[in-house]
């Protein structure tokens, strides 16, 4: 037996589909996690990002395809306490403080993270003995966190996590969570930030109208929709010879500039040095932004149904 056979992935979903009446909420998706690795999965408002993780936590079933956590079922990892999760739904109990909190959900799991421990890696000292229904949204969702990690588990979920907080509180929130990470465990969280999805991830999943439309590292994600961005003044000339410039994949027109996302930056520029439009010519990396966009924007193949 190899070490792959016998050693799961943490997270393999394949051709997973679910609808709900005419919309493909998922619709076909196939993603691998490996044990240790940390995914987002980055999607716009309805892409289908909080489908798959129900899928994935088997909250729900797929109408078709097939969804393992570490080899097995979901439900039989998440009951064994090997999943935590933290979904975007769920008031904290009121009355309790942080600590209470923890402890209490702590105890219904086989193999619990000591609580002090919890407190500590979701970044809680400081408020643990507050009452958890009076904090701020930076620290509730620390605490919703800390819930997720209290059954020391391999995998944690995490749907939006930084939802609606400040700067602040985002970049803090992410301490917390790379400290996580980096003890070797495993983290799938969705967002529609790419800022962080780059910078807090091993991978970016980019999903869209319930597929996945990208799947590397944000360097990779770039690329694959076009690495650099040639901009220059048009200066009055028309647009339309643009699009068949070598290495071209988009043009856009801003006021009197043209910006080209290309594969080959080189062969741009120097076509568009032998037709003299070097004009403020400007060759610029594109930002994961822009692949992000290129990448949703892309119009739905013929014969898809939305
Ligand atoms: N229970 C449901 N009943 C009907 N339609 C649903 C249901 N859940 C999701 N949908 C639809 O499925 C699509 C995907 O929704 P989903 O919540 O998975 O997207 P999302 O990427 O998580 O969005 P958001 O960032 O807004 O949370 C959307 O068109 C949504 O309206």
């Amino acid at each position: 037996m190899t070490m792959t056979e016998g050693t799961p992935r943490a997270v393999s979903v394949t051709g997973a589909v679910r609808t709900y009446g005419t919309v493909r909420a998922v619709d076909g998706i196939d993603m691998s996690i490996a044990r240790g690795e940390t995914v987002a999965l980055l999607g716009r408002n309805g892409a289908g990002k909080t489908t798959s993780i129900g899928l994935l936590l088997g909250l729900e079933e797929p109408e078709a395809g097939d969804v393992r956590l570490f080899g097995g079922p979901p439900r039989r990892a998440v009951g064994a306490g090997r999943v935590g999760a933290m979904l975007q739904e769920g008031r904290l109990i009121p009355r309790v403080t942080v600590r209470e909190l923890v402890t209490f959900v702590a105890h219904s799991y086989p193999r619990p993270l000591p609580v002090r421990e919890t407190l500590e890696l979701a970044g809680l000292d400081d408020v643990a003995d507050r009452r958890a229904d009076r904090l701020s949204g930076g620290q509730t969702q620390r605490v919703r966190f800390a819930l997720a990690l209290a059954g020391n588990p391999e995998l944690v979920v995490l749907d939006e996590p930084t939802a609606a907080l400040d700067v602040e509180a985002r970049r803090s929130f992410w301490t917390s969570m790379n400290r996580y990470a980096q003890r070797g465990n495993t983290v799938l969280f969705s967002t529609h930030y790419l800022e962080e999805a780059d910078g807090n991830a091993d991978r970016v999943v980019v999903i869209d109208r319930g597929r996945i439309v990208a799947d590397g590292s944000g360097e990779e994600v770039k690329r694959a929709v076009g690495g650099n961005l040639v901009s220059f003044d048009l200066a009055g000339s028309g647009t339309a010879w643009l699009r068949d410039l070598p290495g071209v994949l988009s043009v856009e027109v801003r006021r009197d500039r043209a910006f080209l996302r290309t594969t080959d930056s080189d062969a741009t520029v120097v076509a568009l040095a032998r037709l003299g439009a070097l004009r403020r010519l400007e060759v610029t990396a594109a930002s994961l932004e822009d692949a992000f966009l290129a990448l949703t924007a892309a119009p739905r193949p013929e014969g898809a149904t939305r």
